[in-house]
Formats: structure tokens, C-alpha cells, sequence
């Protein structure tokens, strides 16, 4: 059989890239005579960088310091490729995994901005910038405060960082804000969610990064303040992604939106391996309704029935569910037993993953 192994990262406990290699040695323990091919997938998230640098070897690793979303110094990575084009990837530096403890209202993206500033600085003319995995509901306003946008309040104040902030916004000031470049930034989104409302960056992402409801509320009714004096397209699908960043870079800087998953699997070469595969492997860490808007898995398994092959999924945790498309689905936390066992040794449930599904997809 012909097999793609083809997963996104599993938050917090494997890469992309860990994660195929583990999935793979269990297919071929179960079944040595096949042709595997790995392929680690990411949606703009965290491990968008990581697909990048794999798939251009000519990217030139660079790194910066900047505030973290808590304010506490991270060194973020970022990548220059010979055309002058810089990748960024907001999880590095504005990421939920780097809060020392959730702040829902004040964790904020300055840092991303100071990368974009760091990457203007050395010379990129386009930037491409991977926007998930986020600690903040800001609407971006601390990337583009970091690139010198003024937000006051009605006393012509500087707000605090942060999306509750928003809330006691009456002014923007663009006057200083640095151009865009003049290729141009593309945001990969790893969601389609709208800026705001029960399908927003705040009412869906907002729980995860620590928002209690009330919290969530507020934080709804602050990016709709931002929205308001800022203009754009808040309803554009994608335009929640990072806790909004994409709606305020594309409404403030002229991004454009783009989705993620599908870019990232077109630059690293998915849509041949898939035409040349019997089977595909996929997975991340918890499959649910919201892995079909936009995600990895539910983008591949389009891709997957378009090019009529058959899909595989292991998962750290599967809720609900699971779509006919898929021919067979494994979570590491039943197979492990718990939660705590499946975190704690995930190369090994990952490879008892792929061996289970490939006696499955045998018959
Ligand atoms: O960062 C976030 O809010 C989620 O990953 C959705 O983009």
C-alpha cells in the first residue's frame, strides 16, 4: 500500500514532524513492506514555521527578543527566504503556551509586532504570517501597536495592552503606524471563525485561553469596539483567527486572509502525494466538530475525497462523532488509558496508533 502520513502538530506534546515519524514506525511495524511517505502538515498555528523551514531549505533562520504575551521577554524565530519574503508565526511569539499563567484579558500580541518590525528592519519586502495557536484576544491591536499605532481612550489616553482595553476605546491613530511592505502580508488563519459573536474569536477561543463567560462577553463587546472605529470586513471568514489578529491586521495594515491548512499542505507538496496514495494517515491532538472549519484534518479530508483516498485518524482525543469520511479513527487517551499516561510517553502511543490502524485499514 501507498501510505501519506500526513499529521498536524499535537499541541504541547509532539511536532508535526515527531508525530509522523512515530505514526510511520508503527505502519511499518504492522505492515514492513509499504511505501511510506511523511508529509507533517500545520494550519498557521504553532509548527507553521517548522513546515516552512522543511519545505524551503533555503529559509534563513533568524531570531528576536520581544515581549511575550505576558510581557516577559521570548525569543521568537522567524524565517527570511532569498526572495526577501519573511515567514513569521504568531504562536512563537504570542503563543498560549508561553503565559506563565492564563490572562484572557491582558495577554496581548506586541510581540508579533515586533517581529514584523524586526523583519521589515533586516529588509523583507512581503511578510507571511501564521496566525493560531494564540494566548490573546486583542484583535492584533498589540502587533500594531508595536508597529506604531496609537489607540486612546476618550481622555486621549493610551489604552493598556490587551482585549479588554479595547473596551474603553474612542480613537485610532494611524499616524505613525509603519507601511505595510510593499509585496504585501498574507495571513495563513487556521480557523474560519468571524471576528465576533457565538461563532467568534472570543465565544470559541476565548474559554481555551482561561476566559470565564462574563469574561468572554466583555471581550466580545471590546473587539466589536475595535471593529467599529477600525472598519474592515469583521464577518470575513477567518477574521477571529488569534483571538482576532487577523481581522485587525487585514482591516488596519491591508492583510489578506487566507486559510492555512490548505496553503501550508499546497507549499509542502500534499496534493502529489496524495494523487500518488492508497491511504493517508492523519491526526492532532483532540478531533471535534471544530477540526472541519479550517483545521488540518478536516482540510485534508476534503482534499483526501477529491483525490478518492482513504483516511486514517489518531488523535489525542476524539470527541463526538466521527465523519464517514473517515475510514478508521484511534484516540491516545483510550489507547493509553488516561489522559496523563497518553501525555506522558506520546511517541509511544502515537506508534501503537499507527500500528492499530494499519491492521485496520489492511482488511
Ligand atoms: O489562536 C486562536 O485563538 C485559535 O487558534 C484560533 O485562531
Amino acid at each position: 500500500m501507498r501510505v501519506v502520513v500526513a499529521p498536524d502538530s499535537f499541541k504541547g506534546s509532539a511536532t508535526a514532524d515527531e508525530a509522523a515519524r512515530a505514526l510511520a514506525r508503527g505502519w511499518l511495524a504492522r505492515r514492513p513492506g509499504d511505501d511510506v511517505r511523511l508529509v507533517p502538515l500545520a494550519d498557521g498555528g504553532e509548527g507553521t514555521l517548522d513546515a516552512f523551514a522543511a519545505a524551503r531549505p533555503d529559509a534563513e533562520r533568524r531570531t528576536v527578543t520581544v515581549p511575550g504575551p505576558d510581557g516577559r521577554p521570548v525569543s521568537a524565530a522567524w524565517l527570511l527566504l532569498p526572495d526577501r519574503t519573511a515567514v513569521l508565526e504568531l504562536a512563537r511569539s504570542s503563543g498560549l503556551p508561553l503565559m506563565a499563567s492564563p490572562d484572557p484579558l491582558g495577554a496581548h500580541t506586541y510581540g508579533l509586532g515586533a517581529v514584523a518590525r524586526a523583519a521589515l528592519d533586516a529588509g523583507a519586502t512581503r511578510l507571511v504570517v501564521g496566525l493560531g495557536g494564540s494566548a490573546s484576544t486583542d484583535g492584533g491591536t498589540g502587533a500594531l501597536r508595536a508597529l506604531g499605532l496609537r489607540l486612546h481612550d476618550d481622555l486621549g489616553r493610551d489604552l493598556p495592552l490587551g482585549g479588554a482595553a479595547l473596551a474603553g476605546l474612542a480613537g485610532i491613530d494611524t499616524t505613525d503606524l509603519r507601511p505595510a511592505p510593499p509585496g504585501g502580508v498574507r495571513l495563513l488563519v487556521d480557523v474560519t471563525a468571524p471576528l465576533t459573536g457565538p461563532a467568534g474569536a472570543a465565544a470559541v477561543f476565548g474559554p481555551q485561553k482561561g476566559a470565564q463567560p462574563a469574561e468572554v462577553t466583555l471581550l466580545d463587546t471590546a473587539l466589536r469596539r475595535f471593529a467599529g472605529l477600525a472598519g474592515g470586513d469583521p464577518d470575513e471568514p477567518g477574521a477571529g483567527a488569534a483571538g482576532g489578529t487577523a481581522y485587525g491586521l487585514a482591516a488596519v495594515w491591508g492583510a489578506t486572509i487566507v486559510p492555512g491548512a490548505t496553503t501550508i499542505a499546497g507549499l509542502v507538496g500534499l496534493p502529489g502525494a496524495l494523487a500518488a496514495a492508497d491511504v493517508v494517515l492523519t491526526g492532532e491532538g483532540r478531533f471535534d466538530e471544530t477540526s472541519l472549519t479550517g483545521k488540518v484534518v478536516g482540510s485534508l479530508l476534503d482534499s483526501a475525497a477529491a483525490a478518492g483516498v482513504r483516511v486514517a485518524v489518531a488523535a489525542g482525543q476524539v470527541a463526538g462523532p466521527v465523519p464517514g469520511s473517515v475510514s478508521a479513527a484511534v484516540s491516545l487517551v483510550e489507547l493509553a488509558g488516561s489522559v496523563d499516561a497518553a501525555l506522558g510517553d506520546p511517541g509511544r502511543w502515537l506508534t501503537e496508533a499507527g500500528a492499530l490502524l494499519a491492521g485496520r485499514l489492511s482488511t
